[in-house]
């Protein structure tokens, strides 16, 4: 049997480029640039005044003038008002564009106003305060988010701000989640006291949407040949087929029968990690990519991170992140020779420490602690004792924090 490192170098030599696409930028959350976004003008693209209040020339407040006759009120995305004299000002907005002939903002509140007129109430400014001065932030044709960069709430702002109504993405794979097993029911449906519901599936789902990688969903029923007929359906249809269930020792778990029927090569067949054991992993001769996934909700969750994520990322150029570890926050112990992968609950210590509490669940099937674990601890197969303050690799599925 191979190991989780073999596995996953197996998964990666089967990475694959699906082309770009350009979108809506309102419709790239989650997705990866393909290209560097730049700006179309200068960041800010205009001396923009950053308080409400008045605009003067430093130099005449330099020399004493103390108050200012008002010229005129500037609202932001007024065309600019000038002054024509040493003692006028412009009473003006934040946002505002600074006229040519003013150099230096004073707020509302270091003013006296009446008659027209404004009184400065204090004794020092700096000239050119309370001005975000044009191109401070980045100059035009400069870069704001760089290729293979994941569009993130501030990224499409960006977009928004530079005028790139559309954008260049990395394409998604075509990809169908696939559940196996005639215990399986819809979740509308109502189960009998023999059957679940089909929340793998659902899961998987929810998981892909994070790159906005929409997945369709079927069920195939546990027969030979109605399986055979889907999933060759299947594989001329899409780009990656992840399917749960069914490939264990099981009168019924046809699945890796039927796809090497269907000329997709086993690259392996079990790791020599829990939960997920059974894992099934191979390629059509037309490309498709098949992660057959154990069907034990605890088995399908943690493959689809460990390896399916990783994967996907690597296929749309994300930057690998660097191995993430974490204190083992309480003994912790397990026998036979598996890598283990243990749910896990973070929180970082006061001393700044990334802990992980296990959440002890009942093996594989009991996917009830998913709910509130992060992340699952890497536990070495070569171990069987783990100590309190040992330090592992960990895979977060959530956000820290
Ligand atoms: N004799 C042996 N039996 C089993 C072994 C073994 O080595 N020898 N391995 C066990 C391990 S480990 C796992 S994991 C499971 C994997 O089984 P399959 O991939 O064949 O999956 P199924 O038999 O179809 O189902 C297992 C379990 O998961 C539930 N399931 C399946 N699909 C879904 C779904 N979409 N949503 C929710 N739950 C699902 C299913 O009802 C079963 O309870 O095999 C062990 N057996
Ligand atoms: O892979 Mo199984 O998930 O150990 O129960
Ligand atoms: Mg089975």
């Amino acid at each position: 049997m191979i190991s989780v490192q073999e596995a996953e170098a197996i998964i990666q030599a089967q990475v694959r480029d699906f082309g770009t696409e350009q979108l809506p930028f309102e419709k790239t959350l989650g997705r990866v640039l393909a290209e560097d976004l730049r700006t179309d003008r200068d960041l800010p693209p205009f001396n923009r005044v950053a308080m409400d209040g008045i605009a003067i020339r430093y130099e005449d407040f330099a020399t004493g003038t103390r108050t200012f006759r008002i010229k005129g009120t500037q609202a932001a995305g007024d065309s600019p008002i000038e002054i024509s004299s040493p003692d006028e000002c412009v009473e003006i907005m934040t946002g505002a564009a600074l006229p040519p002939s003013v150099d230096t903002v004073i707020r509302y509140e270091d003013l006296e106003l009446h008659d027209g007129q404004a009184k400065v109430k204090i004794d020092a400014l700096q000239k050119g305060q309370s001005i975000h001065t044009q191109g401070k932030d980045r100059k035009q044709g400069e870069v704001v988010a760089t290729a293979n960069q994941t569009v993130n709430v501030a990224l499409v702002g960006m977009a928004a701000a530079v005028g790139a109504t559309q954008l260049t993405v990395k394409k998604l794979p075509r990809t169908v989640v696939i559940s196996t097993g005639d215990e399986l029911v819809d979740v509308n449906q109502n189960p009998s006291p023999y059957q679940i519901r089909r929340s793998n599936s659902y899961m998987v789902k929810a998981a892909l949407e994070k790159y906005g990688l929409q997945a369709d969903l079927l069920h195939i029923a546990d027969d030979q040949s109605q399986l055979k007929a889907r999933l060759q359906d299947c594989l001329e249809r899409y780009d990656v087929l992840i399917l749960s269930g069914g490939i264990s020792m099981g009168k019924f778990d046809y699945v890796p029968q039927v796809l090497e029927e269907l000329a997709v090569e086993k690259l392996f067949h079990k790791v020599q990690q829990r939960p997920g054991k059974p894992f099934w992993f191979g390629v059509h001769a037309g490309g498709a990519v098949v992660f057959a996934l154990p069907g034990n909700p605890g088995s399908t969750f943690m493959c689809l991170h460990r390896y399916f994520m990783p994967w996907l990322q690597a296929c749309l150029g994300i930057a690998r992140q660097a191995g993430m570890y974490a204190v083992l926050n309480s003994d912790f112990s397990f026998q036979p020779p598996l890598q283990y992968f243990l749910q896990v609950k973070l929180n970082i210590s006061e001393q700044g420490q990334l802990l992980a509490t296990p959440l002890e669940g009942n093996g594989s099937g009991d996917f009830s602690n998913l709910v509130e674990a992060d992340a699952f601890l890497e536990l070495p197969a070569e171990g069987s004792a783990f100590q309190k303050g040992e330090v592992y690799r960990v895979w977060p599925f959530k956000e820290v924090g």
